[in-house]
């Protein structure tokens, strides 16, 4: 695989939440171009293993070796809910670089375009979902770690979301994805995850 493209590997991954093993040896091994879909049951450690796909958790076992930049999307968004989408987007904006009419191109990629000026707190939940989306799309990373990103979408948005997937894996990204809903993305391999058996 080349120096520069996008790559995420788990070995042999146990996840411990508590005194609760939720997980173990899990493996997956991501390049290029690949989608991952995970699912399991609520609390089976979807969420967990995002986590520590990212950095943001220990593994209690195994290890996880990551090559390019990633964006995690979660239920927090880092949007500062006081300010309205435009500013809260063009926060992050200053701090990446970004030129403002990327995030107006990108605001009406996501369809909210014409919302720029609402406070994020008043956004819809779906429109923050979209929102979140947003900000992933311009971190202009590889690795997308997406955790269940199609709650609160209507229709139209989920198949908005199964689109971008597919042209960031078509344009050489990668992208994890957790959800409960099938996910219409051609191509994508599913991970089921098992609770731990001894
Ligand atoms: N900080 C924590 N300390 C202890 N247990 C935790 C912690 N965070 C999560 N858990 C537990 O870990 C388990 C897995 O949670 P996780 O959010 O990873 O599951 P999930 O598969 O994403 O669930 P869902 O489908 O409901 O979103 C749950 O039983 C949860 O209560």
């Amino acid at each position: 695989m080349n120096a520069s493209e996008p790559s995420l590997r788990a070995q042999n991954v146990a996840c411990r939440r508590g005194d609760r093993l939720l997980f173990a040896r899990l493996s997956l091994a991501l390049g290029p171009g690949d989608a991952l879909h995970l699912a399991g049951a609520n609390g089976i450690g979807k969420s967990s293993l995002m986590r520590i796909l990212c950095g943001l958790l220990r593994p209690y076992a195994g290890k996880v070796e990551r090559d390019g930049a990633l964006a995690l999307l979660d239920e927090r968004p880092a949007l500062d809910t006081h300010l309205p989408l435009g500013g809260a987007l063009a926060f992050w904006g200053r701090v990446d670089g970004i030129a403002p009419a990327r995030l107006d191109e990108v605001a009406d990629t996501v369809g909210l375009g014409d919302l720029m000026d609402v406070p994020v707190r008043y956004l819809s939940t779906g429109q923050r979902k979209r929102a979140a989306l947003a900000r992933t799309i311009l971190q202009g990373a590889p690795i997308w770690l997406l955790d269940e990103p199609l709650n609160g979408l209507d229709t139209a948005s989920v198949a908005m979301v199964e689109r971008l997937v597919a042209q960031h894996c078509a344009g050489g990204g990668l992208c994890v994805l957790a959800s409960h809903q099938p996910v219409g993305v051609t191509g994508l391999r599913r991970l089921e995850i098992a609770e731990f058996a001894a």
